[in-house]
């Protein structure tokens, strides 16, 4: 079956500086991706890559069978690429609503404003943003501002949802609700990716692990496997083994 997201052989390099290195990976319809890697690894220019801000120097990225080199950042969130940004970025002057409205009614799922409006109220409620609905977005506190992005990207109704560090920073409670919350995305069908460092969160969502050093892959596959591998702790972890 042809993978959601092919990366193939995908290399961007900001000056002198090589970010991704000949990068390949595939992400199958249905499954949790995580991806892990040191500070300053090329984790977020992959999804900048994926999502269009950035375009490669060379290889391809195909979604659902389609390359998307020539569609713009918006064309792919309408093909159903949602993600959340690592700082995140809501509309500030609209309400937490609006936030949603805009990406229920300009994503990839083509309703009426009345659905767009259940719908909105609905991921409100799951994202434990209801109570804030006509909060301006620019007065929320880091927490909810972590809830409204994922929101507003599960607002696009995404096929493939990713999802950049939205855990830094919760306690042990709020990270349990978050698990909770992107396992029942993901039992509904939605294919994820998230990069994340907090890492027991990760561990409870993914089903595959892939690790990416100096832009290049230095690991993928089992969760436990990986984590396991000396290279990954010796990368990752610092630990000398
Ligand atoms: N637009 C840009 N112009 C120049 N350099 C950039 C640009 N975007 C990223 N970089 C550099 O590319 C490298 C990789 O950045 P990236 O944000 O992809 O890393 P990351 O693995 O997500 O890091 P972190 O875990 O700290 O978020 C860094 O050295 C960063 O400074």
């Amino acid at each position: 079956m042809t993978a959601l997201l092919s990366f193939e052989r995908v290399s961007k390099s900001f000056g002198a500086l090589k970010v991704t290195d000949d990068l390949s990976f595939e992400v199958a319809r249905g499954e949790a991706l995580g991806v892990l890697g040191p500070n300053g690894a090329g984790k977020t220019t992959v999804f900048n890559l994926i999502s269009g801000g950035l375009a490669p120097d060379s290889g391809a990225i195909r979604f659902n069978g389609q390359d998307m080199a020539r569609l713009s950042p918006h064309r792919r969130c309408r093909a159903g690429i949602g993600r959340s940004y690592q700082v995140a970025l809501p509309f500030e002057g609209m309400t937490v609503f609006e936030n949603l409205l805009v990406g229920a009614m300009f994503g990839a799922g083509q309703r009426s404003a009345a659905e767009a409006n259940d719908r909105c109220v609905d991921l409100l409620d799951r994202t434990g943003l209801i109570g804030k609905a006509n909060r301006l977005a620019g007065t929320l506190t880091l927490l909810d501002r972590k809830r409204l992005e994922l929101a507003r990207a599960l607002a696009t109704d995404p096929a493939l949802l990713l999802l950049d560090e939205i855990a830094g920073g919760l306690t042990e409670h709020e990270a349990h609700d978050l698990i909770a919350l992107i396992n029942d995305i993901r039992a509904r069908g939605v294919t994820i990716v998230w990069i994340e460092h907090v890492v027991h969160a990760l561990l409870a969502v993914a089903s595959r692990l892939l690790v990416i050093n100096f832009g290049a892959k230095l690991a993928e596959g089992d969760p436990r496997a990986v984590m396991a591998s000396s290279d990954v702790k010796r990368v990752y972890m610092g630990i000398e083994v």
